[in-house]
């Protein structure tokens, strides 16, 4: 869990390759239903993804809970969902989570990292120009096709979903520091950030399953 730009993607990417975990970011989910074949399911998803709304709980997590059955063999690491409490609620039913990280991150990291972050479009990777910067100039590295700047990313817009973010999460929050299972992680760079999170993954994680020789993933 974490604001609009506080790194969720980028860390835990790193985490599911160090780890060895399989990674399901509920955004990319949503977003290859929405651009399927169409069906009811996809069309009611693209219609809220291109209003940049959250997909009413029921959808997606009729959605996502089958997905993550399909999964039940192995050890996986969520991103992007719960989003709500009702999501929060809905997947506790399915399964008890070992571990929530949530990212604390300042808003001015934030605002300065996201007037910085490029994407490419059609699938949703992203740069940042001193971070991860791509390796040519504003174009994808796997396609070569420009990249953009979304609307989203900038502060007026930054500051609305940011607070519609705190509204949301709190709930969530609250329910799994409630659990026990929350771990916080305050700071404005990933890469000082990712020691603490490695360690203390490492002492949950049964050793068999601990890759973390594996280089890490900017
Ligand atoms: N549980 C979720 C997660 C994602 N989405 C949809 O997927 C889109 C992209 O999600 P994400 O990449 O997480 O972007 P934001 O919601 O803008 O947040 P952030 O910048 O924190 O990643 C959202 O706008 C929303 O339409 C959703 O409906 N429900
Ligand atoms: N400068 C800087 N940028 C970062 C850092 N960590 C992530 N980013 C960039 O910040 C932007 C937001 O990161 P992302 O993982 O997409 O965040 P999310 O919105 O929470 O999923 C991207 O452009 C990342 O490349 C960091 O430590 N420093």
């Amino acid at each position: 869990m974490g604001p609009p730009g506080s790194g969720k993607g980028t860390i835990s990417k790193r985490i599911a390759q160090n780890f060895g975990l399989q990674y399901l970011s509920c955004a990319e989910f949503l977003q290859d239903i929405g651009t399927a074949n169409e069906t009811e399911a996809s069309v009611l998803v693209k219609s809220y993804i291109d209003k940049r709304m959250l997909v009413p709980d029921h959808v997606v997590t009729g959605l996502m809970l089958p997905r993550l059955e399909q999964l039940s063999g192995h050890s996986w690491l969520l991103e992007g969902y719960p989003r709500t409490l009702g999501q929060a609620r809905a997947l506790n039913e399915l399964c008890q989570l070992d571990m929530v990280i949530s990212l604390n991150i300042p808003y001015e990291t934030l605002r300065e990292r996201l007037s910085d972050k490029w994407i490419h479009p059609a699938s949703g990777r992203v740069y940042n120009m001193t971070f991860n910067p791509p390796r040519v100039k504003g174009k994808d590295d796997i396609t070569g096709e420009a990249l953009v700047q979304s609307e989203d990313d900038k502060p007026e817009a930054l500051m609305t979903r940011l607070r519609h973010y705190k509204d949301v999460a709190k709930p969530v929050l609250d329910l799994y520091k409630s659990q026990g299972i929350l771990h916080a992680f305050s700071g404005t760079d990933t890469d000082r950030i990712w020691p603490y999170m490695n360690s203390i993954l490492s002492a949950k994680l049964p050793a068999q399953q601990s890759e973390s020789h594996l280089p890490p993933v900017a």
